[in-house]
This record gives C-alpha cells, sequence and structure tokens, in this order.
C-alpha cells in the first residue's frame, strides 16, 4: 500500500509521520515519531497507530550535525522499512519553514527550487539548513521518490501589504526585508477545522495563538491570515521556550556597542537563551515551569501570557474586532493555567472561560456569558502536510 512520508526536521530533532494514501489519505498517520539529541546522543522514538511505543539509540559514525542528521534519515528509512512493510513510501512531503515572497502555495522540489530555497537559510538560521538537507538526504538516498516543500509563510501571503511591512527605507524593504509569518501550516490546519467548533464565528475576526516551544498567534478573516506576531524572522512577536520574542531594537545596539557582543553572541542570545528558559533560569519546557514552586519561574508564565494578552490586542485591532480566540500548539492544548492567564487579562475585550470547559482541555471553553468564542483546537501540521503532498502531485 502507497504512503506519504512527512518530515519535519528542526535544528536537533527530525519529527516523522508515515501516511497511508490508499484508498484515500487516512485522517491520523500509521507510525509518527521523532529522533532527538541530533548533533549530541540521537534517539529514537516512534508509536504506531494501534498504540505499540519503540525507543532507541540511533548509531552514528560522526560527531558533526549534518552527518548525524543523514544518520538520523538513514536510520528512519531503514527502520520504516523492517516495521512496515506493507506501506511502500510513494512520495516525501516537508515542512520548509521559509519561502519568502516566492511561494504562496506548495511546490514539488526540483533542483532549481532548491537553489531559491537555499537563499533564505540566513532568514531562518534555526530551522531552514535542516529542512533542505532532508530534502536533499532523500534524493541522494531514493532519487526516485517525488518531494514537496509546505511552507510555514505561504498561509501569510494573503496580509495586506501595510501587515507586512516594516518603517524602513525603500531600498532596504523592496530587497525583501518585510514581514513573512511562520506557523502557517498549523494555522491553515486550524482554521480549517474552525466552522465545526465555532460554526459562523469562523468567518469573522480570529485570533490563533499557537503556543509550542515556537510561539505566534495569526489573526484571521474569512478564514484567511490578515497580520501575524512572526515577523521577518522566527524570532519575533511572542515570548518563546528560549527566543525573546520582540525586542526594543536599541536593546541590540546596547549590547553590541557597550558589552562587545557578536552578532553571533546576540543570535544564540535571541533564539537559545532567551525567552521561558532565560527568564526562569530554569526550563524552557512549560510542564517544569507550570510544576516548579521557584518564583521566577511563574515569573516567566506570568510574562509569557501577559505578551500573549497584548497581542492579543495588537490583532483584534488587525482583524477589525474579535469574535474567536483559539488556542493550539503543545502549549495551547495542554496548559489549562496559561489560557486561564490570558483569559483574565483579556476580559476587557469581551472574553470570559468556563473554568471546568477549560480544565478538562474541551474544545469550547468559553462561558455562556463570553462575548467572545474560545476554542482549543489539535493542531495537525504532519497531517497538512500529507494532504498538500498527495494535492501537488494528484497521488
Ligand atoms: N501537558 C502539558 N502541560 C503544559 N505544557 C505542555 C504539556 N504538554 C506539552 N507542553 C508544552 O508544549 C511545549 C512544546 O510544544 P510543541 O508544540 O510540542 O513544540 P514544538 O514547537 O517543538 O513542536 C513545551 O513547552 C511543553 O512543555
Ligand atoms: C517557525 C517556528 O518557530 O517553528 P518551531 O515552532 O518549530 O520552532
Ligand atoms: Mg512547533
Amino acid at each position: 500500500m502507497k504512503a506519504v512520508l512527512v518530515l519535519n526536521a528542526g535544528s536537533s530533532s527530525l519529527k516523522f509521520a508515515l501516511f497511508a494514501i490508499e484508498p484515500e489519505l487516512a485522517e491520523h498517520p500509521a507510525l509518527s515519531g521523532q529522533i532527538d539529541g541530533i548533533g549530541a546522543t540521537p534517539q529514537f522514538n516512534a508509536k504506531s497507530a494501534a498504540g505499540e511505543r519503540f525507543e532507541e539509540a540511533v548509531p552514528t559514525t560522526s560527531s558533526s550535525q549534518r552527518e548525524q542528521h543523514r544518520d538520523a534519515l538513514t536510520h528512519l528509512l531503514d527502520w520504516l522499512a523492517a516495521h512496515n512493510p506493507a506501506l511502500e513510501i510513494a512520495a516525501a512531503g516537508h515542512r520548509i519553514v521559509h519561502g519568502g515572497d516566492l511561494f504562496s502555495e506548495p511546490v514539488r522540489l526540483y533542483g532549481h527550487i532548491m537553489l531559491k530555497l537555499k537563499k533564505f537559510v540566513p532568514l531562518a538560521p534555526l530551522h531552514q539548513p535542516h529542512n533542505l538537507n532532508a530534502v536533499q538526504a532523500i534524493s541522494a538516498m531514493a532519487p526516485d521518490i517525488p518531494q514537496v516543500g509546505c511552507f510555514d509563510t505561504a498561509f501569510h501571503r494573503t496580509q495586506p501589504a501595510v501587515a507586512q511591512a516594516y518603517a524602513l527605507p525603500r531600498k532596504i524593504s523592496a530587497e525583501g526585508v518585510k514581514r513573512y509569518g511562520f506557523h502557517g501550516l498549523s494555522y491553515d490546519y486550524v482554521a480549517r477545522q474552525l466552522p465545526s467548533v465555532i460554526g459562523d464565528k469562523a468567518s469573522g475576526a480570529v485570533v490563533i495563538a499557537h503556543l509550542g516551544n515556537g510561539s505566534s498567534m495569526c489573526a484571521l478573516r474569512d478564514g484567511r491570515s490578515v497580520a501575524s506576531t512572526m515577523g521577518f524572522t522566527a524570532v519575533e512577536g511572542l515570548m518563546m521556550g528560549t527566543r525573546t520574542g520582540s525586542l526594543d531594537p536599541g536593546v541590540l545596539l546596547y549590547l553590541m556597542d557597550q558589552k562587545g557582543m557578536s552578532s553571533k553572541d546576540l543570535t544564540n542570545l535571541l533564539y537559545k537563551e532567551s525567552g521561558l528558559l532565560g527568564v526562569s533560569g530554569i526550563s524552557q519546557d512549560m510542564r517544569t515551569l507550570l510544576a516548579s514552586a521557584a518564583p521566577e519561574a511563574m515569573e516567566a508564565v506570568d510574562l509569557y501570557c501577559y505578551r500573549i494578552a497584548r497581542e492579543l490586542g495588537s490583532l483584534a485591532a488587525a482583524a477589525g474586532g474579535l469574535d474567536a480566540l483559539v488556542f493550539t500548539g503543545g502549549i495551547g492544548e495542554h496548559a489549562a493555567q496559561v489560557r486561564e492567564k490570558v483569559a483574565k487579562l483579556s476580559g476587557w475585550i469581551g472574553v470570559d472561560i468556563d473554568p471546568e470547559a477549560n480544565a478538562a482541555h474541551a474544545s469550547r471553553i468559553d462561558s455562556p456569558s463570553s462575548k467572545v468564542a474560545v476554542a482549543v483546537v489539535p493542531t495537525n501540521e504532519e497531517g497538512m502536510i500529507a494532504r498538500y503532498t498527495v494535492d501537488v502531485l494528484g497521488l
């Protein structure tokens, strides 16, 4: 039976899912999992649709991160062939974080398209190089498998020009220094689920909060993106697991001029040492922080929620109102305390949640008196990529 392999390659992880496409595309993967710890000690985890769990170390001959990525993919393909011989990989679909202005739709990946996508590596240093390496590794190992790239930026190309602009001199803007927005595969998936969860409000003014390791929010009208908190890179906007989110650019000038920090130091600071991890000094993981008694842990969580509530006001302005607020992503789907704190700060705009529904992670958590529908919708970036891949290739 034919299947689509979906890959989402991050800096130190390779997430995968295998979806059967016969007789039609399956809603849930037959197998899914990830290889974590690439660059250190890679570890493979997977689960089957039947609930079987697998865990093993990934043998690697190199300490280089690039080679470990390749070893991880070889391990994955061998493992899939051994564990699911009935499913033949007919295509591969990739999450590619940056498609710039060039791609507003998923595309089949050929050599000339890969060259264009390489140009975006400096704009998404944590994601793009790994996304592209995964495509190249599959081409080398299995050149006959067609591959499709699905972009995090594509969903936001419907935004009006004013939402994509920075107040920079025209020459710099014309070179492509503008707001692209990310997490588009997640927003696209969630937006498609909304009519069945919030009815007619799905076509009104909606804000979706994708709260994971990377966190962002998107304002939608008629199910289309009109504004987002992430901009030129995936560091703008909300506070994240290890990223600052928006920061006065004057802080960077100060750190360069007065503290002698280089661009490499600043990249580490902005992407890897800040956010929940930096503010708490404890962890980037929301579960750990919510379970901690340390005041610094709660300070980090409070700042995270405050930033979400501030951006909600800004996005409601961009959408021209607020009919619905939707939570998704690892934190949005599972952290009832985060949703509760955000809702408390957002009473002024008509958000009120039902504590029991919230604690139960129900799909609708607004109280009967709430003016705004409040929903929890699990995201499915992998399912969205499988759908796009089947559609682009006509499988
Ligand atoms: N039950 C839970 N309660 C609170 N936070 C959770 C829970 N499950 C996952 N999370 C948080 O979700 C975040 C990871 O989100 P996820 O969307 O999986 O990330 P990624 O961006 O890596 O895909 C982590 O901060 C994790 O602590
Ligand atoms: C774009 C982005 O931030 O992605 P992730 O949430 O996977 O880090
Ligand atoms: Mg994510």
